[in-house]
């Protein structure tokens, strides 16, 4: 059985248990660099970030890296197919060509090979000069011809790998964002799923061209030499088992040197995190103005610089012991080449071997040393993309069922009444339900407002509603159907979400508020004024086809309320049966507060709408009022039944209403009343 690896120590191939060296590494013992961001230590007096934690993965890289040779060759067939399979997925015709074309290069190669023996034959004979070139020509035109053959279906292969690898970058990435796009949105308040997302996305996807590039190295490496080997054996069968030892040193400098890179880049990954976080917070527009407000810089480099130096540390040591594992691979490899060149020299010597054979032998060993070593290459270089690529595929695997089931029911005439039925809801990793028990029906047409304190749920229970989140028990249902049977997709499309943290999407101003609709001139008019984005627009230097994204030229930057305003009318254009505004008006000054509200309550008749506001004046209207507090709903009722008893929703909105009871005097009217 495979051992795995304790968390500070790492088995050599050999056996042997060694320290890890790399500081910040999960293993590290002993460093300096105590308080280093992102290792795992406790973090340093000045540090702005907190420590990253252990990441999740780590065990499972850490195994793989650590795995002994056996192992490297076991999991090789399965990464070899899986390759294949990604090719075949990503282009079938270049997938054949290539693997077709590598195969009959590898032919070619043993053919010269064996007609080099007539050549050095005919001409070690004995007999004039003249005779014996004229005798060697045959086999010297094969030779030639095979070269010139084996050289170009050489340069095709490469042409076909060259085609096949981005197709298959590109089908990699393209299958993971079908998947990121469609999971379920809890998944990525999942700490432990999102790690791997970013893992898969990143060096993941990358690996899965670099396998294919291996496996096809493997097959051509692998051709050829065959193709040596079968020249060999046919001069003498001695001669290729000790070809095969001379390869041994060089495998295991390069498996070795591979494993440490990849240790390296696991166990590094935490300074690496926060130096990719830290970058961002001194360079990011979004920090630029604050950085420099709370001036900021002194204590972010220095920050930055410590975490750096962690991972320049860890780089330099890998390179030192790299260097000292290639250097002691190279002369393994040449004792054991010495060797076989000693061992066909007293071949030779015995005259078990004719000179010609021999003068072939030499060639044949270098062919296959070559082609040896491009394979070990090969073999190395497929093991540790493949490393990356087992994320990549476990990830995949695992986001699958975090998709929505299959639908069975149909929702799309939408809903006479929406009912929420004992719904309780806790985010991934949170100790405490965002929501308990909550029941609630919404008739078609009306206005429902949610209100309550901070974190009381009102936010979950809207983002449920718009079905964006699952209920971990209970049921909402549209009329009878339990939306956790219906296509996920159908149901979002029949519901408009103004999100209180919209997305910013760097697109034109059209686009923002149209966002993959179709384009109706009327529509975008009526959306654009019930929010007041028309006054907006009029400002923007080129209308609704101004970019809303600094990064593009001819660009231009909104408020934080004119977003807002864009916001909602995205919300508006949606033709949607059902809208959901979650904090419409946080941003919006007095007047487009007014406008909006008014908006909501006149041309909204028709559509459900649900409205969560802390500014309680806005849903006085509202057809039922709920109260949230701590996940629960303690009351509801309208605006008079709730103001009528004791409870959150009075004592809020009375102390909302105190605010504005005393009305300030006119300056003239305060200077006459001093004077009196
Ligand atoms: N993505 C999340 N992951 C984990 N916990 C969350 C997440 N979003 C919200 N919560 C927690 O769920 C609880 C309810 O949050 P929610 O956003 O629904 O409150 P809210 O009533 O809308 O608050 P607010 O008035 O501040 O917008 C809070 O305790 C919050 O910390």
């Amino acid at each position: 059985m495979e051992e795995t690896p304790s968390a500070d120590t790492v088995r050599d191939d050999d056996g042997e248990q060694e320290q890890d060296d790399i500081p910040g590494g999960r293993a590290a013992t002993g460093q300096s660099d105590a308080a280093a961001p992102g290792t795992g230590d406790a973090p340093g007096k000045e540090d702005v970030l907190p420590t990253v934690a252990t990441l999740h993965w780590y065990d499972h890289a850490e195994a793989a890296a650590t795995a002994r040779f056996t192992a490297v060759a076991r999991r090789l067939p399965a990464l070899v197919g899986q390759a294949l399979r990604l090719a075949w997925r990503a282009g079938p015709a270049d997938t054949v060509t290539t693997v077709a074309l590598n195969l009959m290069s590898g032919v070619f190669t043993a053919l010269g090979l064996l007609a080099t023996t007539g050549v050095l034959d005919a001409l070690l004979a004995a007999g004039p000069t003249p005779e014996r070139v004229r005798a060697a020509l045959p086999s010297l035109l094969l030779v030639g011809g095979a070269a010139i053959l084996r050289s170009l279906l050489s340069a095709a292969a490469g042409w076909a790998q060259a085609s096949l690898t981005p197709r298959v970058q590109q089908r990699a990435e393209v299958e993971l964002y079908e998947v990121t796009s469609r999971i379920d949105l809890a998944s990525y308040d999942d700490s432990e799923f999102y790690e791997a997302l970013m893992r898969a996305e990143g060096p993941g996807a990358s690996a899965a061209q670099q396998v294919v590039s291996a496996t096809i190295d493997i097959v051509t490496g692998a051709t050829s030499f065959v193709a040596a080997a079968i020249a060999i054996t046919t001069l003498h069968p001695v001669l290729l088992p000790l070809l095969l030892v001379t390869a041994l040193p060089e495998a295991w400098a390069a498996i070795r040197v591979a494993r440490s890179r990849y240790l390296m880049m696991v166990q590094t990954v935490g300074p690496r995190y926060h130096s990719v976080i830290l970058g961002d917070l001194l360079s990011n527009r979004r920090y630029a103005a604050d950085l420099r407000s709370y001036t900021l810089q002194g204590l972010l480099l220095a920050q930055y610089r410590r975490v750096a130096d962690v991972y320049r540390d860890a780089q330099l040591r890998l390179a030192r012991k790299n260097v000292a594992t290639r250097l002691a691979g190279d002369a393994g490899s040449g004792l054991a080449g010495g060797l076989v060149y000693l061992v066909l020299a007293l071949l030779l010597a015995a005259a078990w071997l004719p000179l010609a054979v021999a003068g072939t032998a030499v060639l044949a060993i270098r062919t296959s040393r070559a082609a040896l070593s491009q394979l070990v290459h090969a073999v190395n270089e497929c093991y540790e993309q493949g490393l990356y690529l087992t994320d990549y595929t476990t990830f995949l695997a695992t986001a699958r069922t975090h998709l929505s089931p299959t639908a069975t029911a149909d929702v799309s005439g939408g809903f006479a009444a929406i009912t929420v039925e004992n719904v309780s809801f806790t985010y991934p990793g949170a100790d405490e339900p965002a929501l308990r028990d909550v029941s609630l029906t919404l008739p078609a047409g009306q206005i429902m407002a949610l209100v309550g304190e901070n974190g009381s749920g009102k936010s979950t229970l809207a983002k449920l509603l718009a079905h964006l989140y699952t209920p971990g028990s209970g049921r909402i249902r549209w009329d009878g159907v339990d939306l956790a049977d219906a296509d996920a997709q159908a149901v979002r499309s029949r519901v408009a979400v103004i999100a209180q943290d919209h997305a910013h999407w760097p697109m034109t101003a059209r686009a923002n508020v149209v966002l993959g609709d179709e384009d109706d001139p009327a529509r975008l008019d009526r959306a654009a004024v019930s929010a007041g984005t028309d006054e907006v627009v009029a400002s923007l230097p080129h209308g609704w086809d101004t970019m809303l994204d600094r990064r593009f030229k001819d660009s231009h930057e909104l408020s934080g309320g004119q977003w807002q305003r864009v916001a909602v009318s995205r919300g508006f254009y949606r033709d949607a049966p059902l809208i959901i505004c979650d904090e419409p008006s946080s941003n919006l000054d007095a007047r487009a507060e007014h406008t909006l509200f008014e908006a909501i309550r006149r041309h909204m008749r028709g559509r459900t709408v649900v409205l969560i506001t802390h500014r309680l004046a806005n849903i006085r209207d509202a057809d039922v009022i709920h109260v949230l507090e701590h996940g629960r709903i303690t009351a509801g009722g309208t605006h008079d039944e709730l103001m009528a008893r004791e409870g959150a929703y009075r004592e809020l909105y009375l102390l909302q209403a105190a605010a504005y009871e005393t009305t300030p005097q006119a300056p003239e009217e305060d200077a006459r009343s001093s004077l009196a």
